[in-house]
Parts: C-alpha cells; sequence; structure tokens
C-alpha cells in the first residue's frame, strides 16, 4: 500500500488553516484524509471538545509525555505547549492516509528534520488588519490575547520563505481551491505512484 503524504499548514493565528483544513476535509478527494489532533496545554475555547480539537492537558502531564518522548514535535505557543504525537500520524500514514498537521513554525521545523519529504504550506491573511479583523470576529479570545496573538503574527510571517508554498487566504474558495491543487500535485508525483501503477508499466514495459 502506498504511504499517505504528510502535509503542514502554518500561519499566524486567525489567518484561517483550520478553516481551510475543516472545508479541506469535507472536500470530494481520492484519498482519505485526517487532521492530527494535537495535545496542549492551553484551556479549551468555548465549544472545544476534548479529543476532537486538542487533547487539553495540564502542563505537568505534557511534561512527563515530552520526558517518554511522546511528541513527534512540540513547541512552546503564547506560553503554552503544543505537541503532535508520533504514534497518532505514524499509524495513519501508514494507513495510506493524507495527514495535515496545523501547527507553528517551530513545529514545522522540527518536522522538515524528521521527514524532509513533508509538504509545507504558509496561508498568509490579506494584511494585517484583516487579521485583526478575523481573530475579533472569531468572538473566543479577549484584547489581551488578541494583542498578543497580533504581536506574534510577525514573528510566524517572518518564516514564510522556509514554506514550499504559499497561499493567500483572502477570497476563501480561492484559497481552498489552490489547496486542493496543492493536495493534487503531491498526489500526482511519480514516487506516489510507482506502487499503484506497477501493473500498468509491467505491461507498458513488456517485450511482445
Ligand atoms: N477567507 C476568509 N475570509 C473571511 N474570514 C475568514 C476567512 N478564512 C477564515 N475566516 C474566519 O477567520 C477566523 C479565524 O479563522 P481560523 O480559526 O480558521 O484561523 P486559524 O488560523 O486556524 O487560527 P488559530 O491558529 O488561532 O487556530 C474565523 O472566524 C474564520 O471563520
Ligand atoms: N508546534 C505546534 N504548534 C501547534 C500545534 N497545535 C497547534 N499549534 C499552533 O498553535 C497556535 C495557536 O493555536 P490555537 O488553537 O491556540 O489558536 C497556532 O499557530 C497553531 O498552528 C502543535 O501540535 N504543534
Amino acid at each position: 500500500m502506498v504511504k499517505g503524504n504528510l502535509f503542514i499548514l502554518s500561519a499566524p493565528s486567525g489567518a484561517g488553516k483550520s478553516s481551510l483544513i475543516s472545508a479541506l476535509l469535507k472536500h470530494e478527494s481520492s484519498r482519505p484524509m485526517q487532521v492530527s489532533v494535537s495535545t496542549t496545554t492551553r484551556n479549551p475555547r468555548p465549544g472545544e471538545e476534548n479529543g476532537v480539537h486538542y487533547h487539553f492537558v495540564e502542563k505537568k502531564t505534557f511534561e512527563q509525555q515530552i520526558a517518554e518522548n511522546v511528541f513527534y514535535e512540540y513547541a512552546e505557543v503564547f506560553g503554552n505547549y503544543y505537541g503532535t504525537s508520533s504514534a497518532a500520524i505514524d499509524e495513519q500514514l501508514s494507513q495510506g492516509i493524507d495527514v495535515f498537521l496545523d501547527i507553528d513554525w517551530q513545529g514545522a521545523q522540527q518536522v522538515r528534520m524528521k521527514k524532509p519529504d513533508v509538504t509545507t504550506i504558509f496561508i498568509a491573511p490579506p494584511s494585517r488588519k484583516e487579521l485583526e479583523n478575523r481573530l475579533r470576529g472569531r468572538g473566543q479570545d479577549s484584547d489581551e490575547v488578541i494583542a498578543d496573538r497580533m504581536a506574534q503574527a510577525q514573528s510566524e510571517c517572518s518564516h514564510y520563505q522556509e514554506f514550499d508554498y504559499i497561499i493567500v487566504n483572502d477570497d476563501f474558495d480561492t484559497a481552498l481551491t489552490d489547496l486542493v491543487t496543492i493536495v493534487n500535485n503531491q498526489r500526482l508525483k511519480r514516487s506516489q505512484q510507482t506502487t499503484v501503477y506497477q501493473d500498468l508499466f509491467n505491461d507498458l514495459l513488456a517485450n511482445d
């Protein structure tokens, strides 16, 4: 079986990566796709469910999991820990599922070191003003949290050159089409198709 592809989406908080991944997962697809559920020490927002949006844990538990080597990558973002469990993504990739990581630039750097064939995508907002509007429009964070996220946005954006692709999420449908194109592009690579088309190429290369 062909292994699944690993994709990373990074962006300043509020640029729309969760919305884009969620829309992508509802889109028609030739292969199964899943978003990795990260572990975090931040408090749940209203409406967020444990095990669905994140695995919410205490700082002590997270630090124990770091010591037990549970994480493929982890980072401290906005004063909280966030991490991706190795076991979950290895299992999904080995089942041929394409896996999407919604992680920050620090996590992206760690994954690139371990898995150089990862496809990395940077989602940019159309402007700083619009980014702030989206954070406010989400209605889930205090003024203080929003100010902190706006301050951090510059640091996240300063890493855009490390990514394979850039999508500017201005018009949502256009950004989604761009994301679908990138995913299909990766799936059409020869390295991804050699096993699938082995019989076809055996036939095409056979001597009469
Ligand atoms: N193209 C768009 N145009 C207008 N609003 C958008 C667009 N994309 C997303 N949004 C809205 O912007 C807000 C932030 O989006 P979202 O939560 O997906 O961002 P995020 O990058 O995943 O943030 P975080 O990293 O904090 O989880 C949401 O209210 C979402 O509905
Ligand atoms: N390095 C990692 N970064 C992660 C992970 N899960 C989420 N994130 C990033 O954190 C910020 C804030 O997210 P929020 O849900 O609190 O708004 C955002 O940039 C995410 O991409 C992870 O497992 N590792």
